[in-house]
């Protein structure tokens, strides 16, 4: 019986990644075209979402620091998730639906990317930062799910919405991993061009 549950997690799982390929596909290029241009003329990404979405942002910054699969210069990302001190003192403070949109006003230039994280769309401290963004005309790339929820009606024309069409957070956190890869690939691809890795 539990076998079989577990099973059916991967058969589910696959099914949405197969379902969410075509959907996803042209917002995914449009989002590595964003950061791209961000990057490679001095900006940086800042990246933020709660729980396993915070984990997403972690993983991100570190392949864009670090490498994804191949050697190539340093990306400029930064997890806005990780500094405990600044988290609970704006916590603290402030209020916890401010501690990524203090930072992102902070650390945020004109031509950075936010990269936000919701499952739901709904998280108030993402729907802060995405406002603190384009406070500071940063271009927003939003990773959501179940509709986009509130984030759809916060983002402007010019953001990237890649919203996955599931209502389940654990199934859309195992789609927003794959998207975070793909932009990973898209910015080396576009940055090394389309060589073969075995890494
Ligand atoms: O990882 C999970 C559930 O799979 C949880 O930690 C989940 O990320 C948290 O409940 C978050 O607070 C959900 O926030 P959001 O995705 O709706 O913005
Ligand atoms: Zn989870």
């Amino acid at each position: 019986m539990l076998e079989q549950r577990i099973e059916q997690h991967f058969i589910d799982s696959a099914d949405l990644k197969y379902q969410a390929a075509h959907v996803l596909s042209k917002p995914i290029a449009a989002a590595v075209q964003a950061i791209l241009a961000s990057v490679t003329s001095g900006g940086k990404v800042l990246a933020c979402g709660n729980g396993g979405s915070a984990a997403d942002a972690q993983h991100f910054a570190a392949e864009f620091i670090g490498r994804y699969e191949r050697e190539r210069p340093e990306l400029a990302a930064i997890a806005l998730t990780t500094d405990s001190s600044i988290i609970t003192a704006i916590a603290n403070d402030y209020d916890f639906n401010v501690i990524f949109s203090k930072q992102v006003r902070g650390l945020g230039s004109t031509g950075d990317v936010l990269l936000a994280l919701s499952t739901s769309g709904n998280s108030a401290n993402v729907l802060a930062a995405i406002e603190a963004a384009h406070e500071r005309d940063m271009t927003v790339v939003a990773l959501t799910g179940k509709g986009g929820g509130k984030i759809t009606q916060a983002l402007r024309e010019t953001d990237v919405h890649i919203c996955v069409p599931h209502d389940r957070t654990a199934r859309i956190q195992e789609v927003h991993l794959l998207v975070l890869h793909c932009i990973c690939d898209g910015v080396d691809t576009q940055l090394l061009g389309d060589q073969e890795t075995g890494t």
